[in-house]
């Protein structure tokens, strides 16, 4: 079985391939045109896809016919056409579990680092404008017993969630498609409205998988209901956030901050208005860079792969009713 992998990943996954036998085709040069991919993928039975740029939509399943799997790089996959992928027979794995704490911790970071206006002042240092004291200027604010509202609590909410109410004593509010009882019972996690969830919350954490009809959730109107004091914080997708929106609302001062470590278009232009604004922290997609995460998701992926391989059920698929084992 021929598989590609259209960037480098943590040697333990490449090596875990390459043991079970499968021949494992990396590009000399990772920044592959859409074009320069489709050959590889047209190539393979198998891909092992890193980053979200490429979309695996019908148009993707018409060209590419020998593809028979996709290992996702990532837990995410709403670059990936699922029900068609499902039509054809076609398994996508992605890699759950193993990255939750590390994109929480950015989560986490994001949050402090808006409350306290970490990377403002940095700048300031940076740029020799470190100044005396001064009792009135760059204040931020405390977190301590204020109400986290998270929206989507799953893997990686809930650990967000977890932290904030150990750190800092927050109460925890979430909006979520289903009711999580396990934090309701373990963090009394308060389940509340999507209306509920933006007027109350002092720190909105975003950790919901993104689907097309999210796009733009948070927009104008839904800013204009949040909290003066408000933390908006997002580390799930970049399309939840209209980001002309939030500028708005940020130098309205409608809320009070932002924390991004994803944002719609990524990258993000070096011109967008968001970067001027002091209240604002950007991260460039960087949730999962640990070690230990990059490497538990590169064994993930390898088992998912080998799995087929076998003809197996592979074991962190998305869409498991359709798949039929050999
Ligand atoms: N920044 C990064 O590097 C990074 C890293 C990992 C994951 N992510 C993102 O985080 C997302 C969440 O990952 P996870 O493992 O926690 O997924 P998960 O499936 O465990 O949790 C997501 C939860 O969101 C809920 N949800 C989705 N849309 C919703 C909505 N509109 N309203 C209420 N609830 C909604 C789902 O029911 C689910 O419980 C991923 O899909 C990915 O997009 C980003
Ligand atoms: O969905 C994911 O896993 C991230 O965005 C990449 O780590």
């Amino acid at each position: 079985m021929k598989v590609f992998i259209n960037k480098r990943i943590p040697e333990t996954g490449i090596h875990k391939l390459k043991e079970a036998g499968l021949e494992v085709f990396i590009p000399e040069h990772e920044n592959l045109s859409y074009e320069e991919w489709l050959i590889y993928c047209q190539n393979s039975d198998a891909i092992l896809g890193v980053g979200g740029e490429f979309k695996y939509n019908k148009d993707f399943f018409d060209q590419c016919p020998n593809i028979k799997m996709i290992a996702l790089y990532s837990v995410g996959f709403d670059h990936v056409d699922i029900p068609e992928a499902s039509r054809r027979n076609i398994p996508v794995g992605n890699t759950p579990d193993v990255l939750s704490k590390a994109t929480s911790d950015v989560a986490f970071l994001l949050m402090q680092s808006v409350a306290r206006r970490a990377s403002y002042n940095f700048q300031k240092v940076k740029d020799g404008h470190w100044g005396g004291f001064d009792p009135l200027h760059a204040l931020g604010q405390e977190l301590y017993g204020k109400t986290l509202g998270i929206l989507g609590l799953g893997r990686i909410g809930f650990e967000m969630a977890k932290k904030s109410k150990n750190a800092f004593g927050m109460e925890i509010i979430y909006h979520n498609r289903n009711r999580n009882e396990e934090a309701e019972k373990e963090l009394n996690a308060r389940y509340v409205s999507f209306e509920e969830l933006v007027e109350q919350s002092d720190v909105l954490s975003v950790h919901a998988n993104f689907t097309p009809e999210q796009k733009d959730l948070f927009n104008a109107p839904v800013f204009g209901k949040m909290k003066n004091n408000a933390i908006f914080i997002n580390t799930a997708r970049g399309g939840f956030q209209n980001e002309k929106d939030l500028y708005e609302a940020l130098i309205s001062k409608k809320i009070w901050g932002a924390g991004l470590d994803v944002t719609h278009p990524e990258p993000m232009s070096k011109e967008s208005p968001l970067l001027e604004l002091s209240s604002v922290c950007v991260l460039p997609h960087i949730g999962s860079a640990t070690i230990e995460a990059r490497t538990g998701m590169a064994n993930i992926a390898a088992k998912n792969i080998i799995a087929f391989s076998k003809g197996e059920k592979i074991p962190y698929c998305v869409n498991p009713e359709i798949y039929k084992v050999n």
